[in-house]
């Protein structure tokens, strides 16, 4: 299901493959595969679609060049700007060209002014895969940004030049990369198409696996978010339950002035189909919420937390009331989801860390990266450049399921399984939306969902939610957190109704 391989992994299978293979087989059907995916975008008369190709020096130009030479034949006008580099190239390579030269392509030299000047209906960026070392500067960069301004589609082939494939980073520092519309990737789906950068870059991909056989592909321990990872938990419901029936959640948190993070938390678990909600507050509790009545409000300090599954953080702040609630509730007994202010306390605190890592209970932590960061003690920048190791070092060592939130959530086990989320938008940029999730996990924690499970389907329906608002045309801008929860529940239901048993 959606395996993700890192640049390591897609070597080994290549060159397995490439030793059962003629020479040059493999390059010949990614060049297949490229000028198929570029068909698909070009308009109906081939004839009179103006392909501008980049083919880089290494072998990701050669694929270029072997696209080029299919487009050529099936009647497209293609120009290639050929960068042969100053290191030997391989014979695959070296075959690539001489089709390519065979071909009607035009090779010619254009400055980035002159590619701006034309009108194209494609670009094929064959710059750099999985080989690309170090920034994009100087001429390359100048190429790149030219090729971003133009208003035509961009199929970046294996990689968007400047990417790189296993984190989703910009090549840096200051580096560059293209912003391609289409990515068709070989061999197997790469983790830095779908997180950081990676979405902004790769735009929708697609996969080409080269006919190569599946057992050269070990298992994977990196995948995309997928319902069938947590729909066996679906459940429909039986007419015969009660509120009992659907557990407790207690939100910890919303100290003076930050009343509504717990509130909006509350509200999602309330939702998202809790029989109960507790909104605990740390300092002064409102007697009720007035747009939901349903939910109980109460001081954390008079709270037992051993009676519902916790979501601690929401606006928790940090002073010695809020330190002392985030204390009790990792003593307690109960399923726990450490959010915001709550994780910031516990960056603080090694003595926290420790209660924490003594707990028989499932936890779940839903840092931002600057959370993250803090727990682990390295900059934004050390997190943002590879966001599944730090997602997986900070599941070891909080002994938790892990979601480091941002562009392409990454989700991780203390044993290593790593998935990247594939929904949701920047309609989720917001105020708010962090405490949304924290109450729809906490949700289907008391609802008895196991915490990995709990944490994937959270974040799925999260995104699906602010995805539905888009669709409907409520977004990216303006969405607020609060509209996210009717549209959680409408997702939830829906995702019942097609896979629940
Ligand atoms: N091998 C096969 O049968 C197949 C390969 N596939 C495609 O190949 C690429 C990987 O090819 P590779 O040659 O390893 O790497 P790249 O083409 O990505 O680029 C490497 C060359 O680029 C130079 N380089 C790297 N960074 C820069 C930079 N910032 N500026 C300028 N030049 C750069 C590098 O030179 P060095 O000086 O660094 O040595 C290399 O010359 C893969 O992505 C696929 O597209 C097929 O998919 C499958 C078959
Ligand atoms: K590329």
């Amino acid at each position: 299901m959606n395996p993700l391989y890192t640049v390591a992994e897609i070597r080994q299978i290549e060159e397995a493959a490439a030793r059962r293979l003629p020479e040059g087989a493999l390059m010949q059907r990614a060049g297949q595969a490229a000028a198929n995916a570029a068909l698909d975008l070009l308009p109906f008369s081939t004839s009179r679609a103006r392909v501008l190709v980049l083919a880089g020096p290494g072998n990701n130009g050669g694929d270029a060049l072997e696209a080029s030479a299919h487009l050529a034949f099936a009647g497209a006008q293609i120009t290639i700007l050929h960068f042969a580099g100053g290191q030997p190239t391989s014979a695959e390579r070296e075959q690539a060209l001489q089709r390519a030269r065979g071909s009607t392509a035009k090779f010619e030299e254009l400055a980035p002014a002159a590619i701006a000047a034309q009108e194209w209906n494609l670009v094929v960026d064959g710059l750099f895969g999985i080989g690309l070392k170090r920034p994009l500067e100087g001429a390359m960069r100048a190429l790149v940004d030219a090729v971003n301004a133009l208003p035509c589609q961009r199929l970046a082939l294996d990689v968007p030049s400047g990417l790189d494939a296993d984190s989703g980073a910009i090549v840096g520092p200051d580096g560059a990369a293209v912003r391609a519309t289409h990515t068709i990737t070989f061999i197997g789906d790469k983790p830095g198409l779908h997180t950081c950068d990676g979405r902004d870059c790769a735009g929708a991909v697609q996969v080409a696996r080269l006919d190569i056989e599946p057992t050269l592909f070990q298992s994977s321990r990196q995948h995309l978010n997928d319902v069938k990872f947590f729909s066996r938990h679906l459940r429909a419901r039986r007419h015969n339950t009660h509120k009992g029936s659907y557990g407790n959640v207690a939100v910890i948190g919303g100290a003076r002035g930050m009343a509504g993070a717990a509130i909006l938390a509350a509200r999602a678990a309330l939702m998202s189909g809790a029989g109960r909600v507790y909104a605990c507050f740390a300092e002064d509790a409102p007697a009720y919420d007035g747009a939901h009545p349903e939910l109980m409000c109460r001081l954390a300090g008079d709270f037992d937390m051993d009676s519902a599954a916790l979501a601690a953080g929401p606006g928790l702040g940090t002073g010695p009331a809020a330190r002392a609630a985030l204390a009790r509730a990792i003593g307690s007994g109960s399923p726990l989801l450490l959010d915001a202010d709550a994780l910031n306390l516990l960056a603080a605190e090694p003595a926290l860390q420790a209660a924490l890592a003594e707990r028989g209970a499932p936890v779940v932590v839903t840092p931002h990266p600057l959370e993250a960061a803090r727990l682990l003690g390295v900059s934004v920048t050390v997190v943002q450049a590879d966001r599944l190791s730090a997602a997986r070092e900070l599941a070891q060592r909080l002994r938790a399921v892990v979601v480091l939130k941002g562009s392409g959530t990454v989700l991780a086990t203390q044993d290593g399984h790593t998935v990247i989320n594939t929904t949701g938008n920047p309609a989720l940029a917001t105020a708010g939306t962090g405490d949304v999730l924290s109450g729809l996990c906490a949700s289907l924690l008391a609802q008895g969902w196991p915490a990995w499970e709990a944490a994937l389907a959270a974040v799925w329906l999260h995104g699906m939610a602010a995805d539905v608002l888009v669709t409907e045309g409520a977004g990216p801008i303006g969405v607020t957190a609060g509209e996210l929860i009717p549209a959680i529940r409408t997702a939830l239901n829906r995702m019942v109704q097609h896979h629940a048993r």
